[in-house]
């Protein structure tokens, strides 16, 4: 029987890790998994991580938790978003291993590289160069994520992995409508402007610039396969020291094409205008995902097919976190 804590569970993306692993379960795996909602277990709290890891003494540690929004969100309240994620991240790295666990997998976000780096993005980019400023405190959390895990694999033996997805969409998405990313609070907008037969939808930015969209059960997927690699392939394809590893679907779009992507899906018909006093962000970060696809993992859901289900699901679902 394996234990695996999946922390950040009711998220989109733990909720979709979860979903996979209890459908395997279902399906006879000897599974016991574990969860805390954050008013049970609040992981920036340091004893109360210690008191869980000791209690449960998981085999295996998934840490899809943290403080997570889009560019307003990061750049309104970084203070937030740096202290919060580095406490989640010192506390449940750190107790997982004085409680002795072994694996463990953490997600950290393609906002790790340079702002003005080679495309698409290598995981040899990493502290190549200055980061991209609305996102810079959460970007240096992440960072600081991966080089935990590193630190611990190299003075303690641990096998503590990264994976860096690019920007990601799906059922369990945060709308918002400011604090969310681009493409919930577009699916939201358009598809109120569309019930109230409105004759314009604003963007954010110029419109131009560019980002990849993963969907979240791709990420679930990748992140399992990752987690579930053999060290021996897991090594031979990253370093101690450069350990992470590119999930994305090597594919961008610019956030004009989105928004009319998003204008078709939800059947808004009117004109598509910019506020240009919104900040555009990184221009173009595409993921290199060649490290992932030479072990044998690529995305699965297009654009258009993913927006069309993500649609779909926040039409009927009622805790749309907004
Ligand atoms: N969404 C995206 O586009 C991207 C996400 N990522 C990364 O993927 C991971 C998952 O993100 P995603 O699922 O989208 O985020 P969500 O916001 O959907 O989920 C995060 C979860 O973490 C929980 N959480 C936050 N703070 C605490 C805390 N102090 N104690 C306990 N639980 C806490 C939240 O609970 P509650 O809501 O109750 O606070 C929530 O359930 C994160 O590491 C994120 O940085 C990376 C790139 C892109
Ligand atoms: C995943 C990633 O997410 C964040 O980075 P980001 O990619 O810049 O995030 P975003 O999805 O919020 O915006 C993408 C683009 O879209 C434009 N845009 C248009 N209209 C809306 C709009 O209505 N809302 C939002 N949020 N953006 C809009 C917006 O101006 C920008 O140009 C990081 O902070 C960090 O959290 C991180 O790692």
């Amino acid at each position: 029987m394996q234990k695996i804590y999946i922390a950040g569970h009711r998220g989109m993306v733990g909720g979709a890790i979860l979903r996979r692993l209890q459908a395997r379960k279902e399906a006879g795996e000897a599974l016991e998994l574990l969860t805390r909602t954050h008013a049970e277990l609040d992981l920036t709290n340091q004893a109360a991580v210690r008191d869980f890891m000791q209690a449960e003494k998981p085999d295996v540690v998934i840490l899809a938790a943290a403080k997570v929004g889009g560019i307003h969100a990061n750049n309104t309240y970084p203070a937030d978003f740096i202290y919060e994620n580095l406490m989640i991240e010192c506390n449940v790295i750190h107790q997982a291993f004085a409680a002795g666990v072994q694996r463990l997998l953490q997600l950290g976000s393609s906002c790790i590289y340079p702002r003005a780096v080679a495309q698409p993005m290598k995981e040899d980019a990493l502290l190549t160069g200055v980061l991209e400023p609305t996102n810079e405190p959460y970007a240096v959390a992440k960072i600081a994520g991966i080089k935990l895990c590193e630190s611990y694999n190299r003075q303690h033996g641990t096998d503590y992995r990264s994976v860096m997805p690019t920007n990601l969409y799906g059922p369990g998405d945060n709308f918002h409508p400011e604090n969310s990313h681009v493409l919930p609070a577009l699916i939201r907008r358009f598809h109120e402007a569309a019930r109230d037969g409105l004759e314009e939808v604003v963007i954010w930015g110029s419109g131009k610039p560019m980002r990849e969209f993963l969907h979240v059960d791709d990420m679930a997927e990748a992140s399992l396969f990752v987690l579930e690699l053999d060290k021996a392939t897991y090594e031979a394809n990253t370093e101690p020291m450069l350990s992470h590893i590119n999930v994305g679907t090597g594919t961008d779009i610019s956030i004009l094409d989105l928004a009319h992507m998003v204008a078709k899906v939800t059947g808004f018909q009117g004109k598509i205008s910019n506020d240009p006093s919104k900040p555009d962000g990184t221009m173009k970060k595409l993921m290199d995902v060649s490290r992932l696809a030479d072990m044998g993992w690529k995305a699965r859901v297009g654009l258009r097919e993913g927006i069309e289900e993500t649609y779909e699901w926040f039409k009927k679902s009622e805790d749309l976190r907004m």
